[in-house]
């Protein structure tokens, strides 16, 4: 884990482009519990995603974070032992509701994970794919519109714009997350989650994707799992420190990296455990 300073956090926080604006609710947990089998790995979890901004869940390994993302598009349904308890709401309609269709849902809050996973096709077809497979094109011309666009958007079009018909695993591993990020924009997502989406990268490819999730929430709502300080400090307006499946606290990220409420984020941030 990247550890910081106090000089470290204030000098990552006050570098960030954008405010703590409060921008309007996007989604929002209420008393969320999760179990895997007999084992409950979140108790009573509250909390709200706001629109137009990062929020970023921190806190050690095990704490939860992963599994509270992955509630907000119903991934953890693929987990034949879990099960969910509470409400989340997108836009205020619950997500767990039967008649809710969970293949639209995870257009709408879509998903980049901790390593690259590109499919085996070209570049090209791993950005047409979703809005073929979710009918939102049908002509070549407004496919390819598509793809240029979340290619764009991804901060990936200048490089790969001669190879768009080479395999999209020829890519280098910074290049393979921003093609995954083009892919889940390529469907016009309102929320894009985020599991550690820079842990399988290099310095310099981390510091690109950073400066492309500021850009990113221009359009999007975005939750984002880390386990560097820096980068929660650098990237969200909000963050939420999760410990032993409990939602600690959570508030503006300049607050919580330098005046926390909590001693057990004060600790974890500065890290006295983790
Ligand atoms: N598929 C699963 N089956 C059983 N237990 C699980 C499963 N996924 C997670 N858990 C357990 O739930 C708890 C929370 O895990 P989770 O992955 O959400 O934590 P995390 O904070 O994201 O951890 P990390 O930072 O290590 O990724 C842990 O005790 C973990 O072992």
């Amino acid at each position: 884990m990247n550890l910081m300073t106090g000089s470290q956090v204030e000098n990552a926080v006050h570098q960030q482009t954008g405010g703590v604006e409060n921008t309007p609710l996007k989604m929002r947990g209420r008393k969320v519990n999760v179990f895997y089998g007999p084992k409950q790995a979140l108790f009573g979890v509250d909390l709200d995603v706001r629109q137009n901004q990062v929020t970023a869940l921190i806190g050690p390994s095990g704490c939860g974070k992963s599994t509270f993302l992955r509630c907000l598009n119903r991934m953890n349904d693929t987990v034949d032992s879990a099960r969910v308890e509470g409400d989340i709401t997108l836009d205020g309609e619950n997500i767990y509701d039967p008649k809710i269709d969970v293949v639209e849902l995870r257009a709408r809050v879509g998903m980049v994970f901790q390593k690259p996973n590109p499919f085996p096709k070209s570049i090209y077809e791993n950005v047409a794919y979703g809005p073929r497979i979710h009918g939102l094109a049908r002509r070549k011309a407004d496919f390819d519109g598509i793809v240029e666009k979340s290619l764009q958007r991804a901060g990936l079009w200048s490089e790969v714009k001669d190879r768009l018909h080479e395999p999209g695993t020829g890519l280098s591993g910074g290049q393979q997350q921003r093609l995954c990020i083009a892919r889940a924009i390529a469907v016009s997502p309102e929320v894009i989650l985020m599991d550690e989406p820079c842990s399988a990268l290099d310095p310099i490819a981390t510091a690109r994707i950073e400066e492309l999730i500021d850009e990113l929430r221009q359009n999007y709502t975005i939750v984002i799992v880390t386990h560097s300080m820096q980068q929660a400090a650098r990237v969200s307006q909000r963050t939420a420190m999760f410990h032993l499946g409990n939602l600690v606290e959570e508030g503006p990220t300049e607050k919580m990296f330098t005046n926390p409420d909590e001693k057990r984020t004060r600790d974890y941030i500065t890290g006295r455990y983790g």
